[in-house]
């Protein structure tokens, strides 16, 4: 299904997708298992997983994982008629492989058409009507024009009256750090609902307690902060209240994809209930199932397997 037939969006997710090699092995030789991933994406997808309406703005390269791409959101329900094909340019890829500290990314990226992407391709009618504009670090940080193009998206939302929401997502191997704060920390002050994880948010903000750091979004000017903590749940700040929401316990195979799992749940939820407190709770589950299998997007739940999980 290529468009949600004019039908309003709840959620547009904007970024970068990734064609995804995750590493593997049969036999004692290295194998690579081919699945879907980018930040964006996966946090779309998740959503609609749970049964959001929603859609996806990039531009992907005339190649054949562009063309996956396409396919994969027609399949999940994503909306991607505004999705840009670029003839010529390249769909980006990157590799997960797993050693003692969890899972690592090598990317292979520079020059992927999501990078080409300028204001003046941005779909503002699509945007104008979503209930929820959500982009990310990533989105800002694979280029500059695709950080100005964040920018102007953030506040056509905003002047539409749309909810902004922003995962902070920190990439070392795409900017540096104080370049890094400095855009994503401007774009958080603009939104309204701050997704930070903990240990982005440590090297972002300075501070080490959640506490601190949910006071510091919320402080930029965020209604909601949800705060993911790994394996310990996640906090969540509106002003004058904060909650832990600890995490459900799985057998975890690969935590890759399982902030964004959060993040699309999250927001699905809470535009169900605007209760985010009810909301982290089901995204914890959410992100929980996400981790059972290899990959960001394929072992993403969908909500009766959430609902499920959380009435056992
Ligand atoms: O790194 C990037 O640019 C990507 O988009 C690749 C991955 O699909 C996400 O990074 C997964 O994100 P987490 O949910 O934080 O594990």
């Amino acid at each position: 299904m290529a468009s949600l037939q004019g039908e309003a969006l709840d959620i547009l997710a904007f970024g970068e997708p990734l064609m995804e090699f995750a590493e593997t092995e049969r036999q004692g030789e290295a194998l690579y298992l081919p699945g879907f991933g980018g930040d964006t994406s996966n946090a779309a997808i998740a959503a609609a997983r749970m049964g959001a309406r929603v859609g996806y703005f990039t531009a992907v390269g005339s190649d054949a994982f562009g063309q996956g791409f396409l396919d994969l959101w027609d399949r999940e329900n994503v909306d991607r008629s505004s999705v840009k094909v670029m003839p010529g340019a390249r769909t980006g890829v990157y590799v997960i492989s797993y050693g003692p500290q969890g899972h690592q990314f090598s990317y292979y990226r520079a020059g992927s058409a999501a990078s080409l992407v300028t204001p003046a391709d941005l779909p503002l009618d699509v945007i104008a009507s979503a209930k929820i504009l959500h982009v990310s670090g990533i989105s800002q940080a694979i280029s500059t024009t695709a950080a100005d193009a964040c920018f102007a998206a953030i506040r056509h939302a905003k002047a539409a009256g749309a909810t902004v929401s922003y995962d902070t997502n920190l990439r070392l191997s795409l900017w540096p750090l104080d370049r890094a704060r400095a855009v994503i920390h401007g774009a958080v002050a603009l939104s309204d609902i701050a997704r930070p994880g903990l240990d982005d948010a440590q090297q972002l903000t300075g501070l080490d307690r959640a506490e601190d750091i949910c006071d510091f979004y919320l402080g930029l000017g965020c209604r909601i902060v949800a705060l993911t903590l790994g394996k310990e749940g996640a906090m969540v700040a509106i002003p004058g209240e904060r909650q832990v929401i600890p995490s459900k316990k799985v057998d975890a195979v690969d935590a890759s994809g399982a902030g964004d799992a959060f993040g699309g749940a999250f927001l699905a939820e809470w535009l169900r209930s605007r209760n985010p407190f009810a909301a982290a709770e089901f995204a914890n589950a959410a992100a929980a199932l996400s981790t059972r299998g290899k990959g960001a997007v394929a072992p993403l739940p969908r909500r009766a397997d959430v609902e499920a999980f959380l009435r056992a």
